[in-house]
């Protein structure tokens, strides 16, 4: 697993094409437009600084010298590995894995999505090779969190998962969970109840966001609270999750609250616009 291609390059994808940099491979972030693809660098660049001004690495010029910028998906013909962090959308998805099988030239490249919810067998069933696609899901923010949780399918090759463990483990350092392919896998299973129950909590007035997180922070030692989170991840993301849980399981707990629903079609997306629960500068 020397060559890797990222494809997506936003807030999980630029993390993810960081550590695999700092690890010392050979990285392809593929974007979808130059302006998007400069974003990326951008964000990789400030984050890649910080780690620098810390003295975690020694330069960040030089990881990021390990990584190119692209927005033509052929140039990964040549990868080992492909780890696909576009947005949480399973027809767009269905459409890359459909893309990556016919550009990914070896027969032994590994293809994989680092979906939140989305369960892996409906990316494998589009591609000619479903024993070799599977979930290595990263956590936000990716350089900080420690878990990757390791999906394979029904039909996943267990060499594979055991190469994924090794790349994982082994080479970004990273400490590996082994998930069955349920919509939501571990931790998002348990985490998107929590947050939309934060979010219920907001809707029907019953305490501020500002409450509600400080109680989660003081009370239970998280380290943010339910709508701080979910102006981390992203609420479109939050919503897109909670659908795919809703879509595989029908419990109430899983369904977007009305107030979700109308935070994203407000463009009101958390930190990456600037405003979601709280304002960001
Ligand atoms: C949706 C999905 O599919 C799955 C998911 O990912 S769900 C989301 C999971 N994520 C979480 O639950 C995050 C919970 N929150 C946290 O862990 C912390 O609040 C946090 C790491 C985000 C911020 O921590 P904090 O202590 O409040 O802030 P801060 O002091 O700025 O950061 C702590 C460290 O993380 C680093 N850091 C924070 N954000 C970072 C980022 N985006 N990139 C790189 N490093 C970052 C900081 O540089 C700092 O490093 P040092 O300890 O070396 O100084
Ligand atoms: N936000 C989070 O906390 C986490 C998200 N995830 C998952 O990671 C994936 C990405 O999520 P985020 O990074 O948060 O989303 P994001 O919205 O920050 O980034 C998605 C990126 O993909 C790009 N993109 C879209 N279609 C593309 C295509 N066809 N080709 C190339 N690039 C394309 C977009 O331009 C954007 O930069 C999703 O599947 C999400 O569920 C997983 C763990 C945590």
């Amino acid at each position: 697993m020397q060559k890797v291609g990222v494809v997506g390059g936003g807030l999980m994808g630029s993390g993810i094409a960081e550590v695999c940099a700092r690890a010392g491979l050979d990285v392809i972030v593929v974007e979808s437009t130059e302006a998007s693809a400069e974003a990326a660098k951008g964000r990789m660049t400030k984050s890649l600084e910080r780690a620098e001004s810390k003295g975690k690495i020694e330069s960040a010029a030089a990881v990021l010298e390990g990584i190119r910028f692209v927005t033509d998906l052929e140039q990964l013909h040549d990868r080992d590995l492909v780890i696909e962090a576009i947005i949480e959308d399973e027809e767009i998805k269905t459409q890359l894995f459909r893309d990556l099988d016919r550009i990914v030239a070896s027969p032994d490249a590994i293809l994989a999505s680092n979906t939140s919810s989305i369960p892996i067998m409906k990316l494998g069933v589009v591609t000619s090779r479903p024993e070799r696609v599977i979930g290595i899901h990263f956590f936000n923010p990716v350089p900080v969190l420690k878990l990757v949780e390791l999906v394979p399918s029904i039909v996943t090759d267990p060499a594979v998962t055991e190469i994924a463990r090794t790349f994982v483990e082994g080479t970004l350092g990273k400490e590996a969970i082994d998930c069955k392919d349920r919509a939501g896998f571990v931790v998002n299973a348990l985490l998107i109840p929590f947050v939309l129950s934060g979010i219920r909590m907001v809707e029907s007035g019953f305490a501020s966001p500002e409450d509600i997180d400080k109680g989660l922070v003081l009370g239970a030692a998280h380290p943010q609270g339910p709508l701080a989170l979910a102006d981390l991840i992203g609420l479109d993301t939050t919503k897109a999750v909670a659908e795919s849980l809703y879509e595989e399981f029908k419990e109430p707990l899983f369904a977007a609250p009305p107030l979700l629903n109308r935070m994203v079609e407000a463009g009101l997306l958390g930190r990456k616009t600037g405003r979601g629960f709280y304002t960001y500068n």
